[in-house]
């Protein structure tokens, strides 16, 4: 039988079969796959070949194959092992909540969400939220984002979760596909999945409180099956992506603007700091790039870690 890893809570995973029925299944003997050493060799999301097998009077799964990743997320445990951990495996995209003031979102955190999406090879859209909040002077810097953002490749939408406007165009977008929602704390999250399914109870929540009480909490991710057809993938206590080592020559692959300009500087292996003849700098005096995307690419390059505001062309 074929299914999905709906949950996984270490040895014992809950995979739904293509008839649409859970089971209960865990891994029988030695199970490696190749390439990634991790904790945990079958994440949430991972498409899983398993059989039955009786166990006393219960029918359990014994997993036997995984199907090819076409993506997945990690995360470095913070303990001295730094082992990795795939938090979820197979996303169709992932949703980063944006928001300008209350909290501030820096164009340094977005654009280094955005580095990491196209690092683990999954779609980003940025939504704009508490659109109903914005003063004149806020919905004009909105729009000059959604513009810049657009222009590279990446859907935007301006949204407002609490007034549920713009919310369908999300929804619409989900339909049929495997999503995941980003952002600092405070964006609208919780908001937002509440507004688009209302009985869905994400552990987001719960995981908090339980943090209030000083208790220990593991946090693993869970697939929801919403009522139109769309899933989500909810990782209690991680607020975006994992840190992805990066190496410095390949950070520009990232920023699909760089890329584009790949080739036309002088040297094959120019960083765009201080060579000469070089095309993205060339692109950014003439406001073709804009000046908070390089800003963003030289502090990971550099590897400084603050967030700025910066105007988004030098000429504004
Ligand atoms: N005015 C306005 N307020 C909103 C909107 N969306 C969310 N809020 C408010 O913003 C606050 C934070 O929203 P949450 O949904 O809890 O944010 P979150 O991203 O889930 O936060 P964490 O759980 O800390 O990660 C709440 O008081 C919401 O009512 C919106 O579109 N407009
Ligand atoms: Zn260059």
């Amino acid at each position: 039988m074929q299914g999905i890893v709906y949950k996984s809570t270490g040895s014992w995973y809950t995979v739904k079969s293509e008839e649409g029925d859970f089971y209960n299944c865990r891994i029988k003997g030695k199970f490696r796959i190749k390439g990634i050493k991790s904790t945990n060799p079958i994440a949430v999301g991972d498409l899983v070949t398993f059989s039955l097998e009786k166990n006393g009077d219960e029918e359990v799964g014994i997993i036997s194959e995984i199907k090819d990743r076409k993506n997945y997320i990690i995360r470095k445990s913070v303990n001295l092992s730094k082992q990795t951990h795939i938090i979820a495996a197979n996303l169709d995209q992932v949703f980063l909540l944006v928001t300008l003031n209350n909290p501030v979102t820096y164009t340094s955190f977005i654009d280094r969400f955005l580095v990491t999406a196209e690092a683990y090879a999954i779609p980003a859209i940025l939504l704009f939220n508490k659109s109903d909040t914005y003063s004149k002077e806020e919905k004009e810097e909105v729009s000059s984002l959604v513009k810049l953002y657009r222009k590279i490749g990446y859907q935007c939408i301006e949204l407002s979760a609490k007034k549920g406007e713009n919310v369908q165009e999300v929804k619409t977008l989900m339909k049929d596909k495997i999503s995941m929602f980003s952002g600092n704390s405070g964006v609208g999250k919780s908001t937002l999945v509440n507004v688009i399914e209302k009985n869905l109870m994400l552990k987001t929540a719960e995981i908090s409180e339980q943090h209030l009480q000083g208790q220990h909490t593991t946090t693993f991710a869970e697939m929801y099956d919403l009522s139109f057809g769309a899933k989500i993938i909810d990782t209690p206590g991680i607020r975006g992506f994992g840190i992805v080592d990066m190496e410095n020559d390949e950070i520009g692959d990232y920023f699909p603007e760089l890329f584009a300009l790949k080739g036309f500087c002088k040297f094959n292996d120019c960083l765009h700091v201080d060579e000469p003849k070089c095309a993205v700098k060339e692109a950014l005096d003439n406001d073709k790039i804009a000046w908070s995307r390089y800003r963003s690419y030289l502090q990971m390059i550099l590897g400084e870690d603050e967030n700025y505001r910066v105007d988004i062309y030098k000429s504004d």
